[in-house]
C-alpha cells in the first residue's frame, strides 16, 4: 500500500512540475495564438541572414512566400525562390526549413528562411512576412519565452541560453553551455525528487503510522535524505558567488611601488595601451580600469597609482584610491614589486618585474622574499608563468566551469537554495509530523521555483529582458 502511495505522489509531483513550467509565463500551452517573426541572425550586411517564424501561421507563411501548395519535408533544407505574396515581386533565392511543432525550438510550428544577408533582402522578406495574415514582429526574447512556455526549456536553461548569447570568454561560454544543457536544472530536479520521496515517507507515516504494511524506518529514511540534502546544498551555497563572478567578471588590481612596471603589465595583459608608461615615477595618478579576457576568465583589470608616502595631494589621492581598489571583495591583486600592499586582505600574487635587469646568477634578489613570480614586461619572459598563476587564482575566485560541479550563476539561485535549506531546518525542528511535511513542501517549492515552476511574471520579465529580438 505504501509503495503505491509513493509512486502516485512522485508522478503527481512530476506532472505538477511540468504544468507549472507551462503556466509560469502565462503563455498558452499549445500552438494557438499569434505567429511571430524576426531576424534571428545579427544586424548588418552579412553572407547569410536567418529569419524565423513561430506559431500556427508559420506553415501558411512559408507556403505563401514560396508560392507553393506543399510545405518542404520537416527539418530538411530546400532551395526556394521567395516572392512577396502581395506584389509577387521576387525577393531572393533562399534556403527554407520547416519545423512542425512540437519538435521545434519553441514547441510550435516554426519556419526558417536563410536569405542572402543584404539589408534590402532582409527588409523585403520581413515586410512580406508582415503582410501575411496572423503574423506580427516578435518582441525581445519572445521565441525563447515560447520555448519555456511549452516546456522545451527550464528557467535555468533559459538563463544559460541568455548567458551563452552574452558570453565573451571561454570560461563564460563553458559555464553557460553547461547550464543550457540542463546540468543545474537536473541537479535541482534530483534534489526535488529526493524531497518528494522524503515527503511521501512522512505523509505515509501520517496516514498509516500503525499499519503493518508500512515499510520500516520510513521516518529515519526521510531524516537521512534531508541530512544528505543539507550537506549538498551547503556545499553549493559555499560556492554561491563564484558562478555570479564568472558571469560578471572578477577584479584584478595591479598594485605596487612607483616605477615597478605596473602600467607596463596592464598594457601587456590587455594587449592595448591602456596606461601611459614612462620612466618618471608617479606617472599613473588614478585607477584605470579595463575589461580583459585573462586565461578565458572575464576580468576587470585595474592599474593603480604607485604606493608611496610623502607625495603631493594629487598623488596622495591616487595612492588612497589604489588602496581602496585592493580592498574590493573578490579581488586578485597582482602586486608588482617587493613589498606587500598595505591593508590588502585579498588573494595576492607577488610579481617581481624587470627580471631582465637581474644578474644572471640572481644574487641581487632578496633571499627572504615570500613566494613570487619573476617577469619582464620588456622581454615577455615569465609571462606564461604569470598567466597560469592568474588562471589558477581566477578559477579559485570564479569556480572552474570546465571540471567543477554546476555553479549557481544568479542571486536568484542562491536565494532559493537558502530558502530550501532554511525550510529543511524547520523540518528538523518541527514538533509534529504535519508541520514537518509542510516544511518539506516549502523546501521543494524553492527548488521548483528555481527551475521555473510557479515563477512570477516579474521574474520572467527580468530574465527574458536579457534576450535580443529574434531569440
Ligand atoms: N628593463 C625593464 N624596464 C621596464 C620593464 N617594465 C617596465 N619597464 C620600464 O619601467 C618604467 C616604468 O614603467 P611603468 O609601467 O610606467 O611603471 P609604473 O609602475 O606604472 O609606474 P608609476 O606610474 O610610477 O606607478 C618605464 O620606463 C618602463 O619602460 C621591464 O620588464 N624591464
Amino acid at each position: 500500500m505504501w509503495r503505491v502511495l509513493w509512486t502516485l505522489q512522485a508522478r503527481e509531483a512530476h506532472g505538477l512540475f511540468r504544468s507549472c513550467l507551462r503556466h509560469a509565463s502565462g503563455a498558452p500551452a499549445s500552438g494557438s495564438g499569434t505567429t511571430i517573426f524576426a531576424l534571428s541572425s545579427g544586424q548588418g550586411r552579412c553572407g547569410v541572414a536567418v529569419i524565423r517564424t513561430s506559431g500556427p501561421a508559420s506553415g501558411p507563411a512559408l507556403r505563401s512566400l514560396t508560392a507553393a501548395r506543399d510545405l518542404p519535408p520537416a527539418r530538411s533544407a530546400r532551395l526556394r525562390l521567395l516572392h512577396d505574396p502581395r506584389s509577387k515581386e521576387p525577393l531572393d533565392r533562399a534556403l527554407v526549413l520547416w519545423f512542425p511543432g512540437p519538435q521545434s525550438f519553441t514547441g510550435e510550428d516554426c519556419a526558417e528562411f536563410h536569405v542572402h544577408g543584404g539589408p534590402a533582402v532582409v527588409s523585403g522578406v520581413l515586410q512580406a512576412l508582415g503582410g501575411v495574415p496572423g503574423l506580427r514582429p516578435a518582441e525581445a526574447g519572445e521565441f525563447t519565452r515560447r520555448a519555456f512556455a511549452h516546456g522545451k526549456l527550464s528557467l535555468t536553461e533559459v538563463e544559460g541560453l541568455a548567458d551563452l548569447i552574452h558570453a565573451e570568454t571561454e570560461a563564460q561560454r563553458r559555464q553557460a553551455l553547461r547550464q543550457l544543457d540542463g546540468e543545474l536544472g537536473q541537479l535541482c530536479h534530483n534534489w526535488a525528487e529526493t524531497l518528494t520521496k522524503a515527503l511521501a515517507h512522512v505523509e505515509a507515516y501520517i496516514d498509516f503510522g500503525e499499519d503493518d504494511n508500512l515499510e520500516e524506518n520510513v521516518l529515519e529514511q526521510a531524516d537521512s535524505a534531508v541530512r544528505g540534502l543539507e550537506v549538498a546544498l551547503g556545499a553549493h551555497l559555499r560556492d554561491a558567488r563564484r558562478g555570479q563572478r564568472l558571469r560578471s567578471g572578477a577584479h584584478v588590481v595591479v598594485a605596487g611601488p612607483p616605477n615597478a612596471g605596473k602600467s607596463s603589465l596592464v598594457n601587456l595583459l590587455s594587449r592595448k595601451p591602456v596606461s601611459i608608461v614612462s620612466p618618471e615615477p608617479g606617472t599613473t595618478r588614478d585607477v584605470l580600469e579595463t575589461p580583459v579576457d585573462l586565461a578565458g576568465f572575464p576580468v576587470l583589470l585595474s592599474d593603480t597609482a604607485g604606493l608611496r608616502e610623502g607625495v603631493g595631494p594629487v598623488e596622495q589621492e591616487g595612492v588612497r584610491r589604489a588602496r581602496v581598489s585592493c580592498d574590493f571583495l573578490d579581488t586578485v591583486v597582482a602586486h608588482v614589486g617587493a613589498q606587500s600592499p598595505n591593508g590588502s586582505s585579498q588573494r595576492l600574487l607577488l610579481v617581481l618585474n624587470k627580471m631582465d635587469l637581474l644578474s644572471s646568477e640572481g644574487t641581487d634578489l632578496n633571499p627572504h622574499l615570500p613566494p613570487h613570480l619573476l617577469l619582464s614586461c620588456l622581454t615577455g619572459e615569465g609571462l606564461d608563468g604569470l598567466l597560469e598563476a592568474l588562471r589558477k587564482e581566477l578559477a579559485a575566485v570564479c569556480g572552474d566551469p570546465f571540471t567543477g560541479p554546476p555553479l549557481l550563476t544568479r542571486a536568484r539561485h542562491q536565494h532559493h537554495l537558502e530558502g530550501c535549506l532554511d525550510a529543511l531546518g524547520h523540518y528538523k525542528e518541527a514538533r509534529d509530523l504535519a508541520l514537518a511535511a509542510e516544511a518539506l513542501r516549502i523546501a521543494r517549492g524553492h527548488l521548483t521555483h528555481l527551475t521555473g515552476g510557479g515563477g512570477t511574471e516579474e521574474i520572467l520579465d527580468v530574465i527574458f529582458r536579457d534576450f535580443c529580438v529574434g531569440k
